[in-house]
């Protein structure tokens, strides 16, 4: 029987096909740990978020979340934050509103509501960006609003889809010791699709690596990095430099 305290969300027999592609997943995610997922551009690593989340559903078999079956459950109604890449804000709506609705979905919004948001915002750098509405910002900025977002949400799971690609490096550094503080405060479960060796080194404690749609390497961070016998492993690892990065 799994350990529920030390699995968050469990993919059991998950099988689903998407076009020509067909996905496989059967195994699980570690509780309170950053887990990077990777590998190259169409493996699955945004069906595998989409599964977590709800916007994908699987053809056979089951999720769970914290030994709770949620396959059927829409995306609301699961106990995950997510920041995708394409941000997920509302066009037409400004940011302050935009943030709240992650609060509560008819923002009916405490006083206290109110001043998380604009502290969130503070926090990714965003401050006095209330009234903006999405189309006025850069990528960047865009990128930070739902990262926000996520923060006032405060679920117990935290699902980030390439959360730092349009940031520029100084940036970059400052959103990934904001998560590097998000995780040390809250112990949540994030799980990280990233594209950058170096972000396993900063941030993640486990990583699983996709290949056309299954896992091929699912380890610690620190077994990850010897497995240079999978080839596609020593050819994520070196197109970054990261000898130099300290872990
Ligand atoms: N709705 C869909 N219909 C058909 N094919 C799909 C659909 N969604 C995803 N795919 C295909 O499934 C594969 C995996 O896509 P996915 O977006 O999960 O990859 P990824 O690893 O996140 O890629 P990237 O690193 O480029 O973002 C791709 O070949 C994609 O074209």
């Amino acid at each position: 029987m799994r350990d529920e305290t030390s699995t968050a969300i469990h993919l059991d027999a998950v099988r689903l096909t998407l076009g020509q592609r067909d996905f496989h997943f059967d195994f699980g995610f570690n509780a309170r740990k950053i887990t990077a997922i990777v590998g190259p551009s169409g493996s699955g690593k945004s069906t595998l978020l989409n599964l977590v989340s709800g916007f994908e559903q699987p053809d056979t078999g089951r999720i769970e979340i914290a030994g709770q079956d949620v396959t059927d459950l829409a995306p609301a109604e699961r106990p995950v934050s997510l920041v995708f890449q394409d941000n997920n804000l509302f066009a037409h709506l400004d940011l302050f509103t935009n943030i709240g609705l992650g609060v509560h979905p008819g923002l009916r919004l405490a006083p206290a509501d109110r001043k998380a948001i604009s502290a969130a915002l503070v926090r990714v750098g965003l401050a006095g960006y209330e009234r903006r509405l999405p189309g006025s910002l850069s990528g960047g900025e865009r990128q930070r609003a739902a990262f926000a977002r996520a923060l006032v949400r405060s679920r117990p799971i935290l699902l980030l889809d390439e959360p730092f690609a349009a940031l520029d490096p100084g940036l970059r550094s400052a959103m990934v010791d904001l998560l590097v503080e998000l995780h040390a405060e809250t112990a949540a479960t994030i799980l990280l699709v990233t594209h950058d060796p170096r972000d396993i080194m900063r941030l993640a404690d486990h990583v699983v690596f996709l290949e056309n749609g299954h896992v091929l390497v699912n380890a610690s961070k620190s077994d990850f990095l010897t497995r240079t016998d999978v080839t596609a492993v020593r050819d994520f690892l070196s197109v970054a430099p990261i000898a130099s990065e300290s872990p």
